[in-house]
């Protein structure tokens, strides 16, 4: 309380002096997180004839999980890097449906390339070069195999299972390290968690809707952006088209902290202590900050919520950037390394390759699920010589130089997000999706967990869904 104000402290302030209050500021619907749905959900409003709507995001700039970052020391000049999505995962057939980041991509003139996933491939072990391109290729089979398992229990009604559950009932039991990489490279390197951690059903949903034309996808590409305004500039400069110049529309660096929901409308505390008050709100935070508790709603959301919140798992993938003076790696695209540990920086990239940023001396290794969890726990040191080693591993033959940059974000500690994006436990029901989904009065909820075609690793529009009700 400012002195003047306080009658204890200063007793020259009148008794009556009119209590301080943090004005509120009122507007028809609030829009809380402004990455990609909460862009699309304002441009739905805006198109809707319903302008009285406020962005409410933490960040200093919309786009959400879309970030890029510049990376890279001199000689080299910084690049932007996507410490976030990268890919338009399916894009269109001719004649077919063309995935809305495609449009988004194409419209505001994105520079990105095809990225060979499966062709453009190299192998390694823990003494080197080894080509295992066979077993990979078994793994292929055996991965097309479990999402048609999937497809026929859904068509007789069977129960969910797990991935792993799955695989192994089509036959695919990995015991080498190299069938266990390969199979690391087809299923967690998606969805950043293991086949025992995964629904059976929902991966294939997952799958199919983005990749299989005939069950309503896309297309089976994947395009990579090397555009250096960054991947998120397709959602900023969209927003820019239909967003009022006077940024009436948009507060950014505000933090929620409370949500105060009830049948006359809704209340927002920031963290600051500013207050905005609207008739309606649509929540489109991370399943992992819903999680996390990092923001309370008063009331509690009721037990069914809670329950659909806690029954998802907000997963983890995490990109580790390296650069070198020099390139002394594979010329393909991608690299498999395998590990006797499952999962241990096995899916390489290099981005020095003449699609993508030649001359870059960039390479950057993932890694997903626990794994992923476990270094966000080392110093950047630690991590960065365990991926080292294995590099030397990898390349018995080079002498592996120092690297002149490395990075890697943890988005599992970041409050604003609490892991990369969601996956389907084999518990889940899809009854918990709809109760994921479903708004608590005039509090509503959209983001990427909410979508059941699209949830994890596609960007996502759920927004559209709920905003349709709130107009
Ligand atoms: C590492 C990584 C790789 C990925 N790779 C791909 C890919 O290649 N292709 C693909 O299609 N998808 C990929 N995805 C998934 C994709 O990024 C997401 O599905 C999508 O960006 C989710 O958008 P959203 O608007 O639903 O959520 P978000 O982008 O999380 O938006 C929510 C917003 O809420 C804000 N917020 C959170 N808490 C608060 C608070 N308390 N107060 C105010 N604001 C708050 C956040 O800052 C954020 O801006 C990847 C994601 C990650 C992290």
């Amino acid at each position: 309380i400012p002195a003047e104000f306080d009658v204890t402290l200063n007793s020259r302030v009148p008794i009556s002096h009119p209590a301080p209050t943090v004005p509120i500021k009122k507007a028809k619907v609030l829009i809380l997180g402004g990455g990609l749905t909460g862009i699309i959900a304002a441009r739905t409003l805006h198109q809707a004839g319903i302008t009285d709507f406020i962005i409410v995001e933490a960040r200093t700039e919309l786009g959400g999980r879309m970030q890029s970052v510049p990376f890279g020391r001199s000689p080299f000049p910084r690049v932007q890097v996507e410490q976030g999505p990268n890919w338009i995962q399916g894009t269109q057939t001719p004649g077919g449906n063309a995935n809305p980041i495609f449009e988004l991509a194409k419209k505001h003139g994105l520079k990105s390339r095809f990225n060979d996933w499966f062709e453009s491939l190299s192998t390694y072990n823990a003494s080197g070069p080894a080509d295992f391109l066979d077993v990979f290729g078994q793994s292929e089979d055996d991965y097309e195999r479990l999402t048609v398992l999937a497809g026929t229990r859904v068509d007789k009604g069977l129960v969910d299972t797990s991935a792993r559950t799955g695989y192994s009932l089509g036959g695919a039991k990995p015991a080498t390290p190299h069938a266990r990489a390969s199979e690391y490279y087809q299923f967690d390197w998606e969805y950043a968690q293991t086949p025992d951690q995964s629904s059976l059903i929902a991966s294939s949903w997952g799958n199919n809707y983005t990749y299989d034309v005939t069950s309503g996808g896309f297309s089976d590409d994947n395009q990579m952006s090397i555009d250096q305004r960054g991947f998120k500039t397709i959602a900023q400069t969209e927003a820019t088209e239909f967003l009022a110049p006077s940024g009436r529309q948009v507060w950014l660096g505000a933090t929620v902290r409370t949500v105060k929901h009830s049948r006359e409308g809704v209340q927002v505390v920031l963290a600051d202590g500013r207050e905005l008050s609207a008739d309606y709100a649509l929540c489109t935070f991370s399943l992992g900050v819903l999680q996390h508790d990092d923001v309370i709603f008063e009331p509690k959301l009721p037990d069914f919520k809670q329950e659909a919140i806690q029954s998802m798992v907000m997963a983890t993938y995490t990109k580790i950037f390296l650069q070198f003076p020099h390139k002394f790696w594979f010329d393909t695209e991608m690299a498999i390394y395998a590990d006797e540990q499952r999962g241990r920086y096995t899916v390489w990239q290099s981005l020095d390759h003449s699609g993508f940023l030649p001359g870059s001396g960039i390479i950057f290794v993932t890694v997903t699920g626990d794994f992923a969890i476990r270094i966000e726990t080392l110093s950047n040191a630690q991590v960065q010589e365990e991926v080292l080693s294995v590099l030397r591993a990898m390349f018995p033959s080079v002498l592996v130089p120092e690297p002149t940059d490395f990075y890697f974000p943890r988005w599992h500690a970041n409050p604003l997000f609490r892991g990369s994006y969601s996956n389907w436990p084999p518990s889940f029901a899809s009854q918990h999706l709809d109760n994921l989904r479903a708004n608590i009065g005039r509090l509503y909820f959209a983001g990427e967990a909410t979508s059941r075609k699209y949830f994890g690793a596609s960007l996502r529009f759920g927004g559209l869904v709920c905003i349709v009700e709130v107009t």
